[in-house]
């Protein structure tokens, strides 16, 4: 592996990064298409050889010296061992489709490393956590209520509860060993093993050992190896759920992803006219999310022209991470995000929705944050102002508010929860979040800690706007709010 670099380009931590991966075992194989095919070529040209020579007479002695005894037969015989060997022989030996092992070589260069490897484990980990999503689903290629046309090989299971076991989870590494037992075999199992090696091999002894250690961690001290192989025929869902009752119960973050927290009531959907005169024109489909702290959704509010747009800014991602650099530590990566910095006519329309939006006073100098999010990736829960930036100190003032674009498709997963207020917004392209994290005093609300959660299926593509509370100073925000109430 090469040494670690943190800005270098993680393929699971978004859709730009897993598309670009996508592109690069195309590029593998097609490039194996080429040189299987001359390969082909070469033992096509060699079997017409074989077919030339092996012409199925001269069987016996008899045949032989008779094959022989003729001039013409003997001369050619002659020639062809003495001319044409030593060129069969250099046609054999040259290495077949020289310039696709260079390019193999360069392709197999850009694979993923084991850090790359393992933000994949982890974000697999985040979404199966997360939403409660059990190894015997996933394997068949159920996600939620959804089922899928996909199924994970017997060595994607094998993998995961290898790292699973690794990362001391016993319970998840049993269940995703027991699929890889389970999986029928693979159809050329033999060839694959040569080259891959047998994901059999102690396949039942680790599963065994998760199990057993599980048991013991659970006060189940009756588990043996000859037990165990009788597990096996029980159905999964009675040993899951069995080894899941000693489960932790899930954390509010956990509720929130799921969409569990308790549903709300008198909160309403209506047009917004008023916030600027723009709105009297252009009236915005406004649903309420909560009301203290202020929160609320703006529907239809970011057009495909402008998310076409903000994806072109993906060239200069980076990687975002959950906590800061620590001397050679290796740090979370969260998403890919990138910094619209450039003036152009759409960031310049958006800034001024935003003003109609809102009625909030921006800068054009000020930044516009564009994150794109991959497997199981998160944006942690935080809060959008630091000890530093919410102070007057810093020149614009604290992050007043934050308005926050989806510009993804989504199908399952990656909502915005608030876990401290039991609040959970599902993304809907086009959309915008807006709420307040600080008082009109300029005090941190601590009720707005947020987060994203893992995406299960679908492209995330968020723009984020921290309004700064400076420039607002003169105008009154949408809602008026109250002062701190210091807890
Ligand atoms: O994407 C999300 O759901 C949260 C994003 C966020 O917290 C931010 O941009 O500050
Ligand atoms: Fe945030």
């Amino acid at each position: 592996d090469r040494p670690y670099d943190e800005h270098r380009e993680r393929y699971s931590s978004s859709t730009v990064g897993l598309l670009k991966l996508l592109e690069l075992e195309l590029q593998f194989i097609e490039n194996l298409k080429n040189y299987t095919d001359l390969l082909s070529a070469k033992a096509n040209t060699l079997q017409d050889l074989i077919d030339s020579v092996d012409r199925g007479t001269e069987k016996t002695l008899a045949e032989r010296e008779k094959y022989v005894s003729n001039p013409l037969n003997a001369f050619g015989l002659m020639r062809r061992t003495h001319q044409d060997w030593p060129k069969w022989h250099h046609y054999i030996n040259t290495t077949v489709g020289r310039v696709e092992l260079q390019a193999l070589d360069d392709i197999l260069g850009k694979a993923p490393d084991s850090q790359d490897m393992k933000e994949a484990l982890i974000g697999m980990n985040r979404i199966e956590r997360t939403y409660a999503l059990e190894a015997k689903d996933l394997a068949k290629g159920r996600l939620l209520d959804k089922q899928y046309d996909i199924q994970l090989s017997i060595r994607d299971c094998l993998s995961l509860g290898q790292h699973k076991f690794q990362e001391g989870d016993f319970f998840r590494a049993s269940m995703w060993y027991r699929m890889a037992i389970k999986h029928q075999p693979e159809p050329n199992a033999e060839e694959l093993n040569t080259i891959l090696g047998d994901p059999l091999k102690d396949l039942k002894l680790n599963y065994a050992k998760a199990t057993i250690i599980h048991g013991l961690s659970t006060g189940n001290l009756s588990l043996s190896i000859q037990n165990v192989a009788e597990l096996l025929n029980q159905t999964d869902d009675d040993i899951s759920r069995e080894m899941a009752a000693f489960e932790p119960s899930p954390t509010p973050y956990e509720i929130g992803c799921r969409g569990l927290f308790p549903k709300r009531t008198k909160l309403v959907c209506r047009y917004n006219f008023t916030t600027t005169p723009f709105l009297r024109l252009a009236p915005l489909k406004m649903e309420e999310v909560n009301h203290d702290p202020y929160i609320v959704l703006y529907h239809e509010v970011l057009y495909d022209r402008e998310i076409e747009e903000l994806k072109k800014q993906s060239k200069n991602m980076i990687n975002g991470f959950s906590e800061p650099q620590q001397e050679n530590k290796i740090r979370e990566i969260i998403a890919r995000h990138a910094w619209w910095w450039e003036q152009t006519t759409t960031r310049a329309r958006i800034y001024q929705r935003i003003t109609d939006i809102t009625g909030f006073q921006l800068f054009v100098q000020e930044e516009l944050n564009v994150a794109n999010y991959g497997l199981g990736t998160i944006f942690g829960p935080h809060y959008d102002y630091t000890p530093e930036n919410y102070d007057i100190g810093w020149f614009m003032g604290g992050p007043l508010g934050t308005i926050l674009f989806y510009a993804g498709d989504l199908q399952q997963g990656g909502a915005t929860i608030f876990p401290s207020i039991n609040i959970t917004v599902s993304p809907r392209k086009g959309s915008a979040l807006l709420w307040f994290n600080l008082y009109d005093d300029g005090e941190p609300d601590p009720r707005t800690l947020h987060s994203s959660c893992p995406v299960i299926e679908g492209d995330r593509w968020t723009l984020t706007k921290w309004v700064h509370l400076v420039p607002q100073m003169f105008i009154l925000p949408c809602q008026p709010r109250k002062v701190s109430q210091r807890v």
